[in-house]
């Protein structure tokens, strides 16, 4: 019998930084054959952008796989097998596979699969990395506070769950095998203890709480913590999935899994600008928009007047990162999209307009 091929997922909310870890570890690779799968909440397809143009011998295109059907927590039958299988037939098998859920994605559903008769033979589960914006977290933007819950509890006796933002949250890192605080850069010492500690006393027991900036933690870190969490689902509950009937046969891997977690609650759309003139000035506007409207995330490319190359954008809460990724092809249009993401109620008029 050959040995199962192990499977990392990486979760972690919008904008944590999984792309960044991911291409990290592709550069770092070791000559480690690494196939990627990636699901991307909002349909411009930015992070294989990125992944696939990290231009290192370990990431070729061809083992780079997007999955844009959707949330692929949810479309585990329909998409995130079926590709699983395609990868398993290749001839030239990968050594391991780095599957990168959407920031809005539940990992629980996807560890599920790996239990499924037809992959559970061939595949194992070699761990879940939770990445964490350690700065987000620290600002108390994911309302990650259970002082300030408890309070609000207590002000609003019927309030009985908490936000989206936080649920889902809570979901990812309760899926854990190692909790990854990213953006250290951004925090005092002081901060990032705090952050680690409240993680640590929250995870289960022996997940371990590593921090680090632009997620450039060693590959041996990241992979071969051969956990098999296929096996040890129950321990990784999920808030979102109130439904699910203890004791229930588990292997009835048909049944719905909370369909609304997040679909409702979260919302994107891409934006089609022109041409921008000036991209100090644009981040400025795009940080001010941001703010008055709540958008969680953004990113996307533009193209700047005068300038061969393009302009990556990438927005995490106001936080507005810019920067030339490559020049664009012959061909190829310059155009700025940008991919909006936040809690379902944008005003898509009123941002375009603060943006035209
Ligand atoms: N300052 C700082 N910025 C970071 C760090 N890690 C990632 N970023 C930036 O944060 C932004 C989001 O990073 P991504 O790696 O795309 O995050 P993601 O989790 O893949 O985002 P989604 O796929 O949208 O959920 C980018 O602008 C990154 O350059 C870090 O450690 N420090």
């Amino acid at each position: 019998m050959q040995a199962k091929i192990p499977a990392t997922v990486v979760t972690g909310f919008l904008g944590a930084g999984k792309t960044t870890l991911i291409r990290h570890m592709l550069s770092n690779a070791q000559g480690r054959r690494i196939a990627l799968i990636i699901n991307e909440f909002g349909d411009l397809g930015v992070d294989g952008e990125i992944l696939k143009g990290c231009g290192d011998a370990t990431c070729r295109e061809e083992d780079v796989v997007e999955l844009s059907n959707g949330c692929i927590c949810c479309t585990v039958a329909e998409d995130f097998i079926p590709t699983l299988e395609k990868l398993l037939a290749r001839p030239d098998k990968p050594d391991h596979i780095v599957i990168e859920t959407s920031g809005l994605a539940l990992p629980q559903p996807l560890v599920r699969a790996f239990g499924w008769p037809e992959i559970r033979t061939r595949l194992t589960v070699d761990g879940v990395v939770t990445v964490v914006d350690g700065a987000a977290v620290s600002e108390g933007r994911f309302a990650h506070d259970e002082a300030a819950l408890d309070a609000q509890r207590a002000a609003d006796g019927t309030l009985d769950h908490e936000t989206p933002l936080s649920e889902l949250f809570e979901d990812q890192l309760a899926c854990a095998d190692m909790i990854v605080i990213n953006k250290t850069d951004l925090m005092d010492a002081a901060g990032a203890e705090t952050v680690a500690t409240r993680l640590s006393e929250s995870a289960r027991p022996g997940v371990r709480v590593v921090r680090t900036s632009m997620g450039a933690l060693p590959v041996e870190v990241l992979l071969g913590l051969k956990i098999g969490a296929e096996d040890d689902l129950e321990a990784r509950h999920e808030i979102h999935h109130h439904h699910h009937d203890e004791g229930a046969d588990d292997d009835d891997h048909d049944h719905d899994h909370a369909h609304d977690h997040g679909h409702d609650e979260f919302e994107s759309f891409v934006l089609d600008l022109p041409e921008i003139a000036d991209p100090r000035a644009f981040a400025t506007r795009l940080a001010a928009m941001i703010r008055t409207h709540d958008v969680l995330r953004l990113k996307g490319f533009a193209a700047v007047t005068g300038k061969p190359m393009r302009l990556a954008i990438q927005a995490v809460g106001p936080r507005v990162d810019t920067y030339f990724d490559r020049a664009f092809t012959a061909g190829e249009a310059r155009a700025t999209r940008l991919v909006v993401i936040g809690e379902t109620g944008l005003d898509r008029a009123a941002i375009a307009a603060a943006l035209a």
